[in-house]
């Protein structure tokens, strides 16, 4: 299994700054800032998405020097809203998602052969982390990944997700604006502030 870290080495993106960050294989460090700080934006560069200054690692290998598809494939990004381009869900997925990992998000095979036309905005959430999933990276980027799920669902996603993380040893960078999800999921915690990373809590009293 390969065990590698990410790292964030002088980046800057719009307003945020020398963004400098070591991401361990199978840690989940989590991003937090107000509506429109620049989450995503951040994100996006690390997934070679956005044109932005400084370099991302993933083990020894540098993404200025890696084709962006090579690269997303590897550092995957989930965004908050995930993209359906055929007519059923089962398209969408190379290798068929085992039964217990369909089981697991609240699916059943069948699910497979449903039209997109008819998902809910959560069942697309949850169908995206399976998909992002299954093509094997070697790092996860998750936008605010349980953020259109109920308290019980949201929780069961997070449990699975975790497990995935720490089993495949991804290191993982994930926004979460939720203290309680924040205190169960992260080691670290980073949230951005006046166009900086500034390092937040990971628990509260
Ligand atoms: N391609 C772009 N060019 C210039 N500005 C952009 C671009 N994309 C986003 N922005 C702006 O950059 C800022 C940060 O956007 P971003 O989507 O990263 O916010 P966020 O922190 O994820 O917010 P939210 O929590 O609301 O999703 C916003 O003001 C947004 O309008």
């Amino acid at each position: 299994m390969l065990s590698e870290c990410l790292r964030l080495v002088g980046v800057a993106i719009g307003e945020l700054v020398d963004v400098g960050l070591t991401i361990e294989p199978g840690e989940i460090v989590c991003l937090s800032g107000a509506s429109g700080s620049g989450k995503s934006r951040l994100l996006r560069a690390v997934a070679d998405l956005e044109p932005h200054a400084g370099e991302v690692w993933l083990g020894g290998q540098a993404q200025s020097r890696t084709p962006g598809h090579v690269w997303r494939r590897r550092v995957m990004l989930v965004p908050a809203e995930s993209h359906w381009w055929a007519e059923t869900v089962g398209q969408h997925f190379a290798d068929e998602p085992a039964n217990a990992e369909l089981q697991a998000l609240g699916f059943t095979r069948d699910t497979l052969s449903w039209q997109v036309a008819r998902l809910s905005t959560g069942e697309k959430q949850r169908l995206g982390l399976l998909r992002a999933i299954g093509r094997e990276p070697r790092a996860l980027l998750l936008d605010e990944p349980t953020a259109n799920l109920d308290g019980e669902t949201g929780e069961r996603v997070e449990a699975w997700l975790t497990a995935r993380i720490r089993e495949h040893r991804w290191p993982t960078l994930w926004v979460a604006h939720d203290r309680r999800q924040i205190a169960r999921v992260a080691s670290r915690h980073w949230r951005i502030a006046s166009g900086r990373l500034e390092e937040g809590e990971v628990a509260w009293a």
